[in-house]
């Protein structure tokens, strides 16, 4: 059964819009930030790390954000470059804004965290008469991630950006990514999300994520098909709700809750495992597979990520999804 149908005819397969900015990802693991005394350097931001997934999956990519005028906005656009991602709408900013910082805490396997440096950063400034409509037209797949409806401008980029995809007949991702300290209040956050949620085809997000976009509903058992079932009303054919190691379920309009099995993992660290999940899982349903084995290609990228120190520079090629799957079915990889 096929729900969602992609402009076959455009020639960019994916792009994706919001955070661009750099992971300082502890080098000395299993202690706290106290402790902690070197970081490796790494591309960061949620949608940045799901458009690298996509490349090294093999497809046609680019990215629409802002970048700092220094040597971090340099260092990201190189990089994005290297991995053959198309960057004629990341622009650079030219207020002096800032590159944002994400330094990470692996205190063990299951707890990590996340130390935000934000101020005036420059993903955040991106205006919407900076979308390139001309880019989106060319585009199978539109992405957008929470965290850039934090703020205007960069708020109502995304907005003009759903537009232009609709208008375009891109198909519409929306992975929630929500951040709470990039916003000012639990109701503004809930009243964009859902705004933007309403226009979307696919939506991806954890239960606590949905759990805040319901803040002004009834949903008191946190029921996953109810929470699902109101945006068929709207523009969705597919939404996931995502519980970490328990795996996710996938429904769709017709009422079927489709769950895949998941993989075991060496687990390094937990973040990332959202965006490698979100790139395999997009992936799959643009080669027309079935929801089920897109899920299980997302679940067996995510586990390639979190056994691994970065979230972007880990993203898997096709070859070492299939590998890991082939491994894990032959019984060669077990939980840490
Ligand atoms: N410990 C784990 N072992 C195996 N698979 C995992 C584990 N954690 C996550 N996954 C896989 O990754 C998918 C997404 O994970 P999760 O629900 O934690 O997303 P997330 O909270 O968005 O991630 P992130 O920490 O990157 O924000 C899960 O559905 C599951 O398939
Ligand atoms: O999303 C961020 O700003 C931090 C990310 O770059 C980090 O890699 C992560 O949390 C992945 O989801």
């Amino acid at each position: 059964m096929t729900y969602v149908t992609f402009p076959l005819d455009k020639p960019l397969d994916f792009a994706a819009i919001g955070r661009l900015c750099i992971d300082l990802n502890a080098n000395e693991i299993h202690r706290p930030m106290e402790e902690t005394m070197t970081f490796t350097k790494y591309v960061g931001g949620s949608p940045a790390n799901i458009t690298i997934g996509m490349a090294r999956l093999g497809l046609q990519t680019a990215f629409i954000g802002k970048i700092a005028n220094d040597q971090m906005g340099r260092f990201i656009e190189d990089y994005l470059q290297r991995n053959r991602i198309e960057t004629t709408n990341v622009v650079t900013d030219q207020t002096g804004a800032v590159t944002g910082l994400a330094f990470t805490e692996i205190k063990s396997p299951t707890d990590c965290s996340i130390l935000m440096y934000r101020d005036n950063a420059a993903d955040l400034l991106l205006t919407p008469a900076e979308v390139q409509e001309s880019l989106i037209a060319r585009a199978k797949v539109l992405l957008i991630s929470g965290t850039a409806l934090a703020q205007s401008p960069s708020r109502e980029a995304v907005f003009q950006a759903l537009s232009y995809a609709k208008k375009h007949g891109a198909v519409i991702v929306f992975d929630l990514d929500y951040r709470p300290y990039t916003w000012k209040s639990a109701e503004e956050t809930a009243t964009y999300y859902n705004l933007a949620a309403e226009k979307c085809d696919i939506i991806l997000g954890t239960r606590e994520e949905f759990d805040m976009m319901e803040r002004f509903e009834t949903n008191p058992e946190k029921d996953d098909r109810i929470t699902a079932a109101k945006w068929f009303d709207y523009s969705a054919k597919i939404v996931i709700i995502k519980h970490g190691k328990e795996g996710s379920i996938a429904y769709t309009p017709d009422g079927v809750g489709h769950r895949a099995k998941s993989f075991p993992a060496k687990v390094v660290k937990t973040f990332g495992a959202g965006d490698s999940y979100a790139a395999g899982f997009i992936y799959g349903i643009m080669q027309g597979w079935t929801i089920e084995k897109s899920m299980e290609y997302g679940s067996a990228a995510a586990c390639i990520v979190i056994s691994s120190h970065s979230c972007s520079d880990a993203m898997p090629t096709a070859a070492q999804v299939d590998d890991y799957i082939e491994r894990c079915n032959r019984g060669e990889i077990t939980a840490s």
